[in-house]
Formats: structure tokens, C-alpha cells, sequence
């Protein structure tokens, strides 16, 4: 099985780019930079990525991304990932990026935008992926704050397919971020936000009825309403459910438990995705690997999980057909 995950196509819709840093690159970076890590080594920091909730991860996250300052740090961060995920036999990745977390340090837009496209136009030549940009604006943080990037990125508003909504759920519900994601409906971008991770189920509703997203992010709380898990069947949404992450922040108690297998039972749009690999214990494959041990999937549930991700892609519509062909083609 293990054999047959590794070489089929996979395609991940939610990674956080700034959580694919591994503690060995930022070690290297802290060096480069001169920046003073909360760690002594690379086992220490992995010693310390043990967490209560969502929060206590941001706490690390927010901290473990101070050693990005110049433009050769975003290229180098999202290129490692994409080597190692592209051996891992991943073929597209929607990547989520954080620019609020960046300007508050004094990091400019220019600085991570150039990094991150660098790197995404590279990994498109030279690597078998293809990369889709999702600028995500941080929850937790004023909404004046997020539409104001938003309008900063202007310079790079075709160079991207998505505005996404993360950090902090619990308190900050979609609704106080309507008029950002109007002007991203406007600017003609698609829309997709995380709901339903730690925050209520309604809050899936909300960003359905309000934000208008093709996605939600997460979603797993939706078995607590009917009446959202009958809205997600009756419109196909996708879900992006991360299973290692959903474990790492006691969001469920162990994957065994995870309701992953009652989604698929509802009939919902299930894809896998890593979240954070660099925190969360693995990557794609090691996803994909978990759940096949967890819930003794067969290869064409597998297949079947990609070809729905596939089938949303943020991708040209000739890289989607290329990509739905091999997977096809795979034999089970
Ligand atoms: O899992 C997550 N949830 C919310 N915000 C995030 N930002 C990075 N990862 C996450
Ligand atoms: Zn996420």
C-alpha cells in the first residue's frame, strides 16, 4: 500500500507554506539572519511541537516564521517543500501564504510575493507540480487590516487564485470579514476559508452565505448539524480535511476516531491535505499513510480523495485534465 501511495499523483488544496518550515531550515536561516531561536537545537524545537489547540500552535508557528526576512528566504522555504513533496509524489499544491504575518515585522509585500513566485515559477519548470497561490488574511487580526493588504497587493492580484481566511477561529467568525471577501468577488478571485477546525459549525454556514467560498478549509465540525452536513452534500463543497493536523491539535482525540470515514458516509466532497507539514508530523504521503492504516481505506478510495482535489485544483484546465488522465491510468 505504502508503495502505491508514494506513486500516486496527489494533490494537496490546503498547506500553509510558512508551516512546511522544518526546524532544520530554520535553524539555517536564524544563522543567516542573526536571529535568536527559543531553541538550543533542531530536537529541542521538535521536542517543543507538542500542543493543546490551535492557539498553542500559532504561538509557534508566528514564532518559528520570524527567521524569513529577505526574498531568498520565502524562495528557499517554499522550494524545499516542493522538492520533498514532489518525491513524495504530490503533482499540485494550493499554497496558502500569510502577508499580515510578514508586513507586522516589517517584511515587506515585495519581499515575500517575489520569493514565493520565484520559487512557484521554478518548481513549475523543473519539478512535476504546479502551484496555486492562496493569500490568506489572519482572523484574529482588525478586517480594516486585511482589506488594506488586500488593496497593497494589488501589483500581484493576477498572480493569484484565492483569498483564504486562517489563524485563530474561536470569536472570530466569517461574518466580520464580508466586506474583504466582496472586494475579492470583485477583483474577480476565488474565495475559500478555514470553518468548522475549532470554531462551530455555523460558522461553515456563515462562510458559505456570507463570504461566498468555493471551499471550506478544515470542515470537520459539520457532523454536528444536520442541517450544514445536508447544505455541504446538497452543494458538493469541498472539504480539505487534515488529519495529522486535526490529531496534533486535539481537535479529535487519536486518528482511529478522526470522522473522516463518516464524511465520506454523508456522501461529502473529502480531499486530504497536510496543513503544516513541519509541525504536524508529516507531510501528504504521511497523511495518506495514516488513514490508510487508521481506516483500512482500499486504493480506490485513495484515488477517488485525488480526484476530487484534482477536480478543484486551483490549475490551468489542460494541467487538470493531464492530471486526471494518470490518475486514471493508475491500475488498483
Ligand atoms: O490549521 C490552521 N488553522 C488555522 N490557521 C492556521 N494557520 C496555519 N495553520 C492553521
Ligand atoms: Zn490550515
Amino acid at each position: 500500500m505504502q508503495d502505491f501511495l508514494r506513486s500516486l499523483p496527489k494533490v494537496e488544496l490546503h498547506l500553509h507554506i510558512e508551516g512546511s518550515l522544518e526546524p532544520e531550515l530554520m535553524f539555517e536561516l536564524a544563522e543567516r539572519n542573526g536571529i535568536e531561536l527559543p531553541y538550543l537545537s533542531v530536537d529541542e524545537a521538535k521536542a517543543a511541537y507538542q500542543f493543546k489547540d490551535l492557539q498553542g500552535f500559532l504561538n509557534l508557528y508566528y514564532q518559528g516564521m520570524s527567521v524569513l526576512c529577505l526574498e531568498q528566504d520565502f524562495y528557499d522555504l517554499a522550494m524545499d517543500y516542493f522538492k520533498r513533496a514532489s518525491r513524495e509524489g504530490v503533482v499540485h499544491i494550493d499554497m496558502h501564504f500569510d502577508p499580515q504575518a510578514h508586513l507586522q515585522r516589517g517584511v515587506s509585500l515585495d519581499v515575500v510575493m517575489s520569493g514565493l513566485l520565484r520559487a512557484k515559477q521554478e518548481a513549475e519548470q523543473s519539478l512535476d507540480l504546479s502551484v496555486g497561490m492562496i493569500m490568506a488574511f489572519l482572523r484574529d487580526r482588525p478586517a480594516e487590516e486585511a482589506l488594506q493588504v488586500l488593496e497593497q497587493a494589488a501589483p500581484y492580484w493576477d498572480k493569484l487564485d484565492a483569498i483564504g481566511l486562517d489563524s485563530a477561529e474561536r470569536d472570530h467568525p466569517p461574518s466580520k470579514f464580508v466586506a474583504l471577501f466582496e472586494r475579492a468577488k470583485e477583483l474577480g478571485l476565488a474565495r475559500v476559508a478555514h470553518a468548522g477546525e475549532e470554531g462551530p459549525a455555523s460558522y461553515i454556514i456563515e462562510a458559505l452565505d456570507l463570504l461566498d467560498v468555493c471551499r471550506i478549509d478544515h470542515g470537520i465540525r459539520c457532523l454536528e448539524s444536520d442541517d450544514v452536513v445536508e447544505r455541504l452534500y446538497q452543494q458538493q463543497t469541498v472539504l480539505t480535511v487534515c488529519p495529522l493536523s486535526n490529531v496534533s491539535l486535539k481537535v479529535v482525540d487519536e486518528l482511529a476516531s478522526h470522522p473522516l470515514p463518516a464524511l465520506l458516509d454523508k456522501g461529502l466532497n473529502v480531499t486530504i491535505s497536510s496543513d503544516d507539514p513541519a509541525y504536524f508530523g508529516g507531510g501528504l504521503l504521511d497523511n495518506h499513510i495514516a488513514c490508510a492504516q487508521a481506516f483500512g481505506w482500499d486504493e480506490e478510495a485513495f484515488q477517488a480523495l485525488n480526484r476530487n482535489a484534482m477536480k478543484e485544483a486551483f490549475t490551468s484546465e489542460p494541467r487538470r485534465q493531464e492530471l486526471l488522465a494518470r490518475l486514471d491510468a493508475i491500475e488498483c
